[in-house]
């Protein structure tokens, strides 16, 4: 490849930088180009009820400031503008902008489509950059300058007529292309020909509108025209990155490092080319750094559902916050992080997020109903744990777990993702359903407590054995011990040790059902099996447990011959 066709763009060197030690301590002022930037960069521009219903949803998100398109470019622009007005649908603390280049005619029907509102933010811009300079006006940069000022005298002129307020924006476009002096200057000129002063603030919006460098180069570059504005409270210093580079948030971020005090950007980066930055990261990178974002973004899925619907565009699976897949954990040391971490933190109460490999809570974004860990082939005994324990209430005693995962490894390993339902099927087939050759039937367990008797217990199960109906008596000092001897009484019957023991509620009320775990080995074999037992009665939940750890034992006997 011929590296050699590219040279990068020279920009100040700005030795004392003070931005690299700061740190985002608010949301700034955000404002959606969603309507405008976003959907002039559409396949198919959004038709009016698409930009009425993309619109409630961006005054639904808070923001308070929305550039709602170029009146003066077409029809519908203008349309679209007059149907808010006429039909009152902006809310008195919502300020909408439009946008227009900085040429006569289109500043005019840009003040006719005002009409009626009483305020409004009219952004014009004309490109400064070295090379449009050149290639598109072929003029000189007293003339580029021209252009903005005399622009400017318009709006301002036309202003004095409205008889709404109006905030004027002024965008030097491509100013990453833009000797900073010269966007200064440019600039400059501005704020004098209108007036601006701290009570009459100008926004000066600096685009990256071609991300040309490294985020710090841009962040260089604001904090130098920050630094330079003769007098920098007459200035709303906004920024407009776009993500040519795919570093749009991370350019946004070091700009508010850097003094700018507004955002300009779109709902997951719709934009030109690569796109807009994306404010819903944006917003909420910084709240999960416990920093109030100012948007409400707590239903992601309604957001993205409404946004695909009105630009025809999808938010990519690994989107941050937003992607199908981002609070999804298919890794075996992931899952087992995050099953750890969630337990901790639930039994911690703890009132800070802390949980491994995710960095917000998906509930926050109304996103836990779907399931943070899947599971494929690379998923361990983690994973597998927590579908049986968040999905379906088992938790399942750490040899299980890994007895079961191994398993599940094989479906995957053929068939690719298991779902939850056939994890959980597998399990009952595995575990649970097996009564072959002992079934259990019934069982009564009596008190010997106040008897003579040397024992606690009595237990009389009665099974299926190899089809014929027995019923076995044993005695013990607890249940489960009363019953194993009660089993271990038949000549059939394998002499069993009890190696573990677990069981927990299963449902809560009255219909409640408990789980009994139950490893068993069986005398003179190493083979040890676990059985599990679902039933209302814990005991009979124990006996089933034992009798399918046994089916479980004979099988692998069986099998070896
Ligand atoms: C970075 C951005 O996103 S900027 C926003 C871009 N958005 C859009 O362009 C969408 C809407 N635009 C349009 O519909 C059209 O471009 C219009 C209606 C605004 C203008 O239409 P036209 O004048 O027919 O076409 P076009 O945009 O190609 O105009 C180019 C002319 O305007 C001049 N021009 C372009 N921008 C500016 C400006 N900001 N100030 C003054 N003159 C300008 C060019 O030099 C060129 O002049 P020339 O005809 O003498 O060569
Ligand atoms: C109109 C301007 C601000 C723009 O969209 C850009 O520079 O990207
Ligand atoms: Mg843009």
């Amino acid at each position: 490849m011929n590296y050699k066709k590219y040279k990068k763009f020279e920009t100040i060197k700005l030795k004392d930088r003070t931005w690299p030690d700061k740190e985002i301590e608010k949301a700034p002022i955000w404002c959606s180009v969603d309507l405008r930037d976003g959907n002039q960069a559409l396949i198919t521009p959004m038709k009016i009820e698409e930009k009425v219903e993309m619109f409630q949803l961006l005054v639904d998100l808070g923001f308070k400031e929305i550039e709602v398109g170029f009146p003066s470019s077409s029809q519908i622009e203008y349309d679209f503008l007059r149907l808010l007005i006429d039909e009152h649908l902006i809310p008195d603390d919502v300020t909408v902008q439009v946008l227009t280049q900085a040429r006569e005619h289109l500043i005019r029907k840009t003040f006719e489509s005002l009409k009626g509102l009483d305020k409004a933010i009219v952004h014009i811009y004309n490109s400064t950059s070295i090379l449009q300079r050149d290639v598109v006006f072929n003029k000189s940069k007293e003339e580029i300058k021209k252009i903005a000022v005399e622009g400017t005298k318009l709006v301002k002129e036309l202003s004095q007529e409205f008889e709404g307020k109006v905030i004027l924006e002024y965008s030097p476009e491509s100013f990453t292309g833009t000797e900073v002096d010269y966007a200064l200057d440019v600039c400059e000129a501005v704020l004098d020909t209108w007036g601006a002063s701290s009570d009459n603030k100008v926004i000066i919006n600096l685009p990256s509108t071609v991300e040309m460098d490294t985020p710090n180069v841009y962040a260089d570059q604001i904090e130098w025209m920050c630094r330079n504005f003769k007098d920098r409270e007459r200035v709303i210093v906004s920024v407009h990155p776009h993500n040519d580079r795919g570093c749009g948030v991370a350019t946004t971020e070091l700009a508010l490092l850097a003094g700018a005090d507004r955002v300009e950007g779109t709902l997951f980066g719709n934009g030109e080319r690569t796109g807009n930055v994306d404010i819903i990261t944006l917003a909420l990178n910084m709240f999960t750094h416990g920093i109030d974002p100012k948007l409400e973004l707590s239903q992601m899925n309604q957001i993205k559902a409404i946004y695909e619907k009105c630009t025809k565009m999808e938010v990519p699976p690994r989107h941050p916050y937003a992607g199908q897949l981002v609070f999804t954990a298919f890794s075996g040391s992931h899952q087992d992080a995050i099953n750890k971490g969630m337990h901790a933190y639930q039994q911690r109460g703890q009132d800070v997020w802390e949980v491994p490999y995710l960095p917000i809570d998906p509930a926050d974004l109304n996103r836990q109903y779907e399931p943070i860990v899947r599971i494929n082939s690379q998923s361990g005994k983690g994973g597998v744990a927590f579908v049986m324990d968040t999905v379906f209430g088992y938790h399942l005693p750490k040899a299980l777990q890994a007895d079961f995962a191994k398993a599940i490894q094989d479906i995957s390993e053929t068939e690719g993702e298991v779902s939850p339902e056939r994890i959980y099927d597998t399990f009952k087939k595995e575990y649970i359903d097996i009564e072959e050759p002992y079934k259990f039937i019934k069982q009564r367990l009596i008190d010997l407590s106040d008897d003579d008797s040397e024992y606690e217990r009595r237990a009389e199960v009665t099974i299926e054995d190899h089809g014929e109906v027995k019923t076995l008596i044993g005695y013990g000092n607890g249940p489960i011990d009363a019953v194993k001897n009660a089993l271990n009484s038949s000549d059939d019957f394998l002499y069993t040790h009890l190696l573990d023991y677990s069981e927990h509620a299963l449902t809560s009320g009255s219909s409640a059902k408990a789980a009994a775990y139950v490893q068993l080995r069986p005398k003179g074999s190493a083979v040890c099996e676990y059985g599990v037992g679902v039933h209302a009665n814990i005991t009979t939940a124990t006996i089933k447990a034992m009798i399918s750890a046994m089916n479980r034992i004979y099988r692998n006997i069986k099998k070896e011959g």
